[in-house]
């Protein structure tokens, strides 16, 4: 997967316009990710772990919001010989077109139907897996229990979905600490101060993060009567639900 550095906002800008999923961003994504979500690459790795324990033969497993395809790479050399297909849905042409190369440079005997679309018009159906690794924030919240729902309906009983997103906290000191640690993670990581307010200001109208009750409410309203959190780090969360 490429690794070009992420300076997209290493310059002081006039005007911030909104973050968007483009050329620019895709060609430095691994980058930015791994350096902005504290975990990404455990997160990553577990999905594998996850596939390997609940993926059943012949059946078919959804990466909604694939962008370069770690989440799908990682399940894919765990599910070999299982007889399954894997969906990777990304509506990002620029993504998708870097997906397609990722995904090439690996051999596999697992077909993967990579497409260039929004999630909220795919059908999801046979699914013993279903991966939003940080992309239902990035959903009008309005779409969000018709998007679990559908995904309900096409998994099968015993199936999981692994939600994967930033969270927001009804505690103020609570939200106040786990965001300042944030901060921190990425100031470590090489982020100026530039950097991260002017990132911050792009994704304000455009990323949306839910609070943990409110998922949890979301998928127990749909039917998922198992959920837990498997993985946290400060506003950072992965969760799984099975049907
Ligand atoms: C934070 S990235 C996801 C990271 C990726 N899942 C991973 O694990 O590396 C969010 C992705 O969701 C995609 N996306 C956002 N809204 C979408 C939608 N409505 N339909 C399809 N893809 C969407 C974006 O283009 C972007 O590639
Ligand atoms: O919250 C932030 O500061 C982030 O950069 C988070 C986040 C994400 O959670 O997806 C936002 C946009 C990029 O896709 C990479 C990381």
């Amino acid at each position: 997967m490429n690794s070009n550095q992420d300076t997209i906002y290493a310059q002081a800008c006039e005007h911030i316009s909104d973050f968007q999923f483009d050329d620019r961003v895709a060609g430095v994504f691994s980058d930015m990710i791994r350096r902005s979500v504290p975990g990404y690459g455990q997160i990553i790795n577990t999905l594998g772990d996850f596939a390997d324990k609940c993926v059943t033969p012949n059946s078919k497993i959804y990466d909604l919001g694939c962008s370069l395809g770690a989440a799908t790479l990682s399940v894919r050399r765990r599910i070999e010989g299982r007889g399954c297909e894997i969906i990777a849905v990304d509506n990002s042409e620029s993504m998708v077109e870097r997906c397609k190369q990722n995904l090439s440079a690996y051999v596999s005997e697992t077909p993967v139907d990579l497409i260039c679309a929004d999630i909220r018009d795919i059908e999801i159906q046979d699914a013993s897996m279903v991966i939003l690794n940080f992309t239902m924030q990035f959903l009008a919240p309005e779409d969000r229990q018709t998007l679990i729902a559908k995904i309900y309906q096409g998994l099968k009983p015993g199936g999981i979905l692994v939600l994967s997103e930033k969270l927001v906290f009804e505690d103020e000191p609570v939200q106040h600490l786990l965001d300042e640690l944030h901060l921190d993670f990425k100031r470590a990581n090489g982020y100026s101060e530039l950097e991260i307010s002017q990132k911050r200001s792009s994704l304000e109208h455009v990323m949306k993060p839910d609070t943990l009750p409110q998922h949890q409410q979301r998928l127990e309203a749909q039917g998922f009567s198992h959920f837990s959190v498997w993985f946290q780090c400060f506003n950072f969360a992965s969760m799984v639900a099975i049907k």
